[in-house]
């Protein structure tokens, strides 16, 4: 008995962090910080004490939502997961953590993420980060991502809240330049995972989950990547052509906008693995740094 508690404590991580890596990390980081910016561009200047109080509130509520979703869409698919090279390690997948802990771990974050948002923030940042968890966890995880290969498209659009989230948060309404940097995410999610699914087909297929490099193949993934990478550059430019941002934001959207489209336009001519995973990384560097630009803009106009 006790040899086999020393033989699992070596194999097994901590619970704690077992738990942590449900929640997505490094995904929801780069979710909160887009939410952040949503906050930040939402008041003109810097924000006074009680506005970065509710910025501190609804980062910290959007985080546990998010993270949230990001487990329940773990319990949900700890067979799929199990099947998965990239994703067999979870502790879910591995069965170290049972169905009903993972639920009550998922409701326990929503639930006080909830709470800090519907008493700290207001109402409708509650509301909308409680449909974004829905559309996420519920209306992408179970019925779209077997059904269809739209269903990143589709169930994008609620990754592609965060800056709507983060507006409304210190307005207390949502604004056309939020739905324009909701329209940005929305956008970048085909390449941003497609270019991801290249090289994963093998996993998917063996899973059964319909991605389109499985359903139409790794020719027409690359030239449905190659088309959003350019109709995203058109709409990066949007903040800085309807007054919204200045010329810093410009000239970073362009010089983005040109490593993406060249990525998708090498990768569409002719595939690698490696080009494939370059790109992908691509895609959370251009997204990264496109938000920032929006920031630094934001404070040097
Ligand atoms: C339906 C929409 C989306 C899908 C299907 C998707 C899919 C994925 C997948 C499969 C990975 C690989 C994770 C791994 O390495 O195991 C990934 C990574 C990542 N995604 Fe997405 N993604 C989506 C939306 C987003 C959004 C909205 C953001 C941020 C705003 C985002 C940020 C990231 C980041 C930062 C990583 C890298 C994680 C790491 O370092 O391991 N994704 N995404
Ligand atoms: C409340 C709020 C802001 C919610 C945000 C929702 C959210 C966590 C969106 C991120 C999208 C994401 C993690 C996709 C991973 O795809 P996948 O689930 O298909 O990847 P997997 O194969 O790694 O499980």
């Amino acid at each position: 008995m006790a040899s086999t508690s020393t033989a699992s404590a070596l194999v097994h991580s901590p619970r704690w962090q077992q738990f942590y890596q449900l929640t997505k990390p490094r995904v929801v980081q780069l979710i909160v910080f887009c939410a952040a910016i949503g906050m930040a561009l939402a008041v003109p200047g810097l924000p006074d004490l009680s506005q970065a109080l509710t910025m501190l509130a609804a980062i910290v509520g959007i985080w546990l939502v998010a993270g949230a979703a990001a487990a329940f869409n773990c319990l949900i698919e700890d067979g799929i997961d199990a099947r998965m090279k990239r994703t067999a390690w979870r502790a879910t997948a591995k069965g170290e953590l049972s169905r009903p802990q993972t639920l009550a771990f998922s409701a326990l974050l929503c639930a006080m993420g909830m709470l800090l948002l519907g008493v700290y923030v207001n109402v409708l940042t509650m509301w909308l980060t409680f449909a974004t968890f829905v559309g996420y966890a519920v209306i992408y995880t179970v019925i779209l991502k077997p059904m269809t290969p739209q269903n990143i498209v589709i169930g994008g659009a609620s990754g592609a809240m965060p800056p709507v989230l983060g507006w409304a948060a210190l307005r207390g309404e949502v604004g056309f330049e939020a739905w324009l940097l909701c329209l940005i995410i929305f956008l970048w999610t085909p390449p941003h995972f497609w270019a991801l699914a290249l090289y994963r087909a093998e996993d998917y297929a063996r899973a059964g989950l319909p991605m389109l490099p499985v359903t139409h193949g790794n020719d027409y993934t690359r030239l449905q990547i190659l088309l959003y990478t350019w109709v995203l550059f058109a709409a990066t430019l949007l903040p800085y052509l309807t007054g919204m941002s200045g010329w810093f934001y410009l000239a970073s959207a362009v010089l983005l906008g040109l490593g993406f489209c060249g990525y998708a336009f090498r990768l569409w001519r002719s595939y690698s693995e490696m080009l494939a995973r370059r790109t992908f990384w691509f895609s959370i560097w251009h997204l990264s740094l496109l938000f920032a630009a929006l920031l630094i803009d934001h404070y040097i106009a």
